[in-house]
């Protein structure tokens, strides 16, 4: 178990880390996110005994770091550093060796088997075990790295950026390791930068900003988008990956000049990423009617784009369908996000008046149950009269919704 207790850290006459607080219990692996320059490997260093800090402590199944040598901390906190650069020409197998170091006794004994053997299995590094270490690639290095803190056989492991120089099979095969090692019963604290692999191995994140803890607690929690205003000072749309249902982090552009305006019919998950995706590329957008609670909303409302709401389950009633009306006349083009199919046909009238129109869909038409015979029809009647020209920006913008999402987007509609 890590327990860091209030600590502040000063580099020189920089306040590095202020009252920072968290707690890794054995078996459970801790993401720390935060922007370049928020103190992730200073705290790293200070879990790790590298630094003592000026206030707080840093305990390590129950003992203080700084009141350990550094051979006892060793068998404590195993660390994967950030820069595996070396100046020496070590073999591989003598890197991972390395990490027995704080087990041998003075006369060189070590009673650690085949520590060093299973570490380099693990890692799939022992096919270049004699290969000087100078001579890998930064990704093959980083295993290596990886290798030598298993063959410590510490209870903590720290890990600076694990998986910075991975390719993406090698990153999620690292991270699933490091998910063994805490099934073993490892209490792990990582810095990590990619989010997503962040939300999708770790138990809980730690987001750090400006030597501060800013949230905590489970992912979910932790990468919503205001945090992530606050923290890293950009504007994304937070939605789940449909495959892992982890938090999935979009990042959005800088808008620049605002281009056409668009009004988005429809709603749910595509709905949202039209919207997101016409805002970051600077249309002028308008949405709804959506019910409340929408997934859509969650986005308009963060990127302040002005949308109609009505409440869960009602009808559409003739005012909420003029001001969606008015909106859509206002429009240079109406996209029709994944329009739902209400029994009264009400949002059909609407996108029927509509002039230019893009379609984006989810799903085939034919697949969409609850739609009614005679919704169906209109729909299909509404498709073919969708027109083409003119909407090339629009028209380029959603498609990569369609894309992204590996879903069906209307080849007529665009
Ligand atoms: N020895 C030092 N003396 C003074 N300032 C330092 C020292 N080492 C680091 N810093 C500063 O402390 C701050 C935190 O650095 P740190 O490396 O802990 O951040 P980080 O969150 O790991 O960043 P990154 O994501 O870029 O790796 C930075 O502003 C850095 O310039």
């Amino acid at each position: 178990m890590i327990e860091v207790e209030s600590v502040d850290v000063s580099l020189g006459d920089t306040e590095i880390l202020r009252d920072v607080s968290l707690r890794v219990p054995a078996g459970e692996f801790v993401g720390l996110v935060g922007p370049n320059g928020a103190g992730k490997t200073t705290l790293l260093r200070t879990v790790n005994g590298a630094i003592d800090p000026d206030a707080g402590r840093v305990l390590v199944d129950g003992d203080r770091m700084s009141d350990l040598s550094s051979r006892a901390g060793s068998r404590r906190v195993a660390t994967v550093p950030q820069d595996t650069g070396t100046r020496f020409a070590f073999s591989v197998e003598d890197v991972v060796a390395m990490g027995r170091t704080p087990h041998r006794s003075r006369f060189g004994s070590d009673d650690g088997g085949d520590a060093v053997e299973r570490a380099l299995e693990r890692t799939s590094t022992a096919s270049f075990r004699d290969r000087r270490i100078s001579t890998l690639s930064g990704g093959e290095r980083q295993r290596v790295f990886v290798a030598r803190a298993i063959a410590q056989e510490a209870p903590a492991l720290v890990l600076d950026e694990p998986t910075a120089s991975l390719d993406v099979n090698h990153a999620t095969r690292t991270l699933s390791l490091v998910c063994e090692l805490v099934a073993d019963g490892r209490a792990v604290l990582g810095a990590i930068h990619d989010l997503e692999a962040a939300a999708r191995f770790c138990d809980r994140l730690v987001m750090l900003a400006d030597g501060e803890v800013v949230a905590s607690g489970a992912p979910a929690d932790v990468l919503t988008a205001d945090a992530l205003a606050t923290s890293f000072d950009m504007e994304s749309v937070v939605t789940r990956n449909p495959v892992t249902g982890a938090p999935t982090v979009t990042p959005l552009s800088d808008t620049g000049d605002e281009r056409r305006s668009v009004h988005v019919l429809g709603g749910g998950r595509v709905g949202a990423a039209v919207v997101a995706r016409l805002h970051a590329a600077g249309f002028g957008v308008t949405a709804g009617p959506v019910p409340e609670g929408d997934e859509l909303l969650g986005v308009s409302e963060r990127l302040d784009v002005p949308t109609e709401t009505v409440p869960p389950m009602s009808a559409l009633d003739g005012s909420t369908l003029a001001a969606a009306g008015e909106r859509i006349d206002e429009a240079d083009v109406t996209v029709l996000a994944d329009l739902t199919l209400t029994p009264d046909g009400g949002l059909l009238d609407l996108a029927a008046e509509a002039g230019q129109t893009v379609v984006v869909e989810e799903r085939p038409l034919d697949e969409r149950d609850r739609a009614g015979t005679d919704q169906r029809r209109r729909y299909e009647r509404l498709r073919e009269r969708v027109t083409t020209s003119g909407l090339d920006d629009v028209a380029a913008t959603v498609r990569s919704v369609g894309a992204d999402a590996g879903r069906h987007v209307s080849r007529r509609g665009i």
